[in-house]
């Protein structure tokens, strides 16, 4: 794991707390789910806990998509989502306001996904294509906006706060391209307003020329910094502006930016997620739901082990009603 300590990490890791564990170690699972190993009593008293917390109010949620509603795969380019997961998240965007969070580009995921009922974020929420404004309750047009349509007829909203990096960060691929070509199973991926090394394939002994090559590319843009997630180092335009970020502009445009009567729920596994579980946990909001099978340092306060249990947590969201009782 030759990048680790390498990579700039530019999350607040100091308030991040330890997520909860069970007596056995292993992550407590305390969202509403059908495969854990917890006694019925127990999840009974979740499910209690999540309906007392959301009823009355307005659910909003959103999700991350590779890890969360897809398995992390080897090849990034077949990071499929299940039929089955499509249909859940379908069956969730038409009871309530949905949007998937991604690092990857608004189209690429679009295309994974295939579903008009969502709304869209990509390249880390830098890439937003949200509700059209006769939706906007609150939004007075602090945000410069445009108005697009697709090919229904459906009218949406597109923000891009780093619209002005275009230009640079498709010189930093075109280079990185170049001086990386002679590193075996580097995959470099374009995700509109960021970029992916993806290092999965690349031989151990290749991780330290790999990462001096990246940043001797990076040393020429100031302007752009390096995350990392799972195998990967992330090349980002230095803006205020993340996942977290994100969520918040889209709860603003929905009409509940200072609202109590909103219940958000975000699920993610990655990293970049944890701005997302950052804003909930700020706001006192909602629930925060990190995807992972091992304990981890999370500002998420719930947790699902995998994909497969993101899918049985939301077929019971899209199920779930004011009335339901466990
Ligand atoms: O915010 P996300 O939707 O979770 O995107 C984060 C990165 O996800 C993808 O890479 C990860 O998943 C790949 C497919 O499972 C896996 O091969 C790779 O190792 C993971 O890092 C995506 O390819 C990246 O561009 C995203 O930034």
């Amino acid at each position: 794991m030759g990048f680790q300590g390498a990579v700039a990490n530019v999350n607040d890791t100091e308030s991040i707390s330890k997520a909860r564990h069970n007596k056995d170690g292993d992550l407590a699972l305390t969202v509403l789910t059908t495969t854990c190993d917890h006694t019925t009593d127990e999840l009974t008293a979740t499910h209690k806990s999540y309906h007392s917390c959301a009823r009355g109010k307005k659910i909003v949620v959103f999700l991350d998509y590779d890890g969360t509603l897809s398995p992390i795969v080897n090849d990034p380019a077949h990071a499929f989502m299940s039929d089955p997961m499509r249909s859940a998240v379908r069956e969730v965007a038409k009871r309530f306001p949905t949007a998937i969070i991604s690092g990857r580009s608004r189209d690429k995921v679009y295309e994974f996904v295939k579903l008009d009922e969502v709304y869209y974020a990509g390249s880390h929420g830098m890439d937003i294509r949200g509700p059209p404004p006769q939706q906007l309750n609150s939004y007075d047009g602090k945000y410069q906006t445009c108005r697009a349509f697709d090919k229904k007829g459906n009218e949406f909203v597109i923000f891009q706060p780093a619209q002005e990096f275009l230009p640079a960060i498709k010189e930093i691929l075109r280079e990185l391209d170049k001086k990386t070509r002679g590193i075996q199973g580097v995959v470099i991926e374009d995700n509109r307003f960021c970029g992916s090394v993806h290092y999965r394939h690349v031989q151990e002994s290749d991780f330290a020329l790999l990462h001096e090559k990246v940043q001797s590319v990076l040393g020429k843009y100031p302007r752009f910094h390096l995350t990392r997630g799972k195998k990967v180092m992330e090349i980002r335009p230095s803006i205020k502006w993340n996942k977290g970020h994100a969520l918040e502009y889209l709860l603003d445009t929905l009409g509940f930016m200072d609202s109590d009567n909103v219940f958000p729920i975000h699920i993610g596994d990655d990293r970049t997620d944890e701005d997302a579980f950052k804003v909930l946990k700020s706001k006192g909001l909602g629930y925060p739901i990190i995807v992972s099978s091992i304990p981890r340092d999370t500002m998420a306060s719930h947790s699902l082990r995998d994909p497969s249990e993101v899918l049985s947590f939301l077929r019971r969201l899209a199920r779930w009603t004011e009335n339901s009782s466990y």
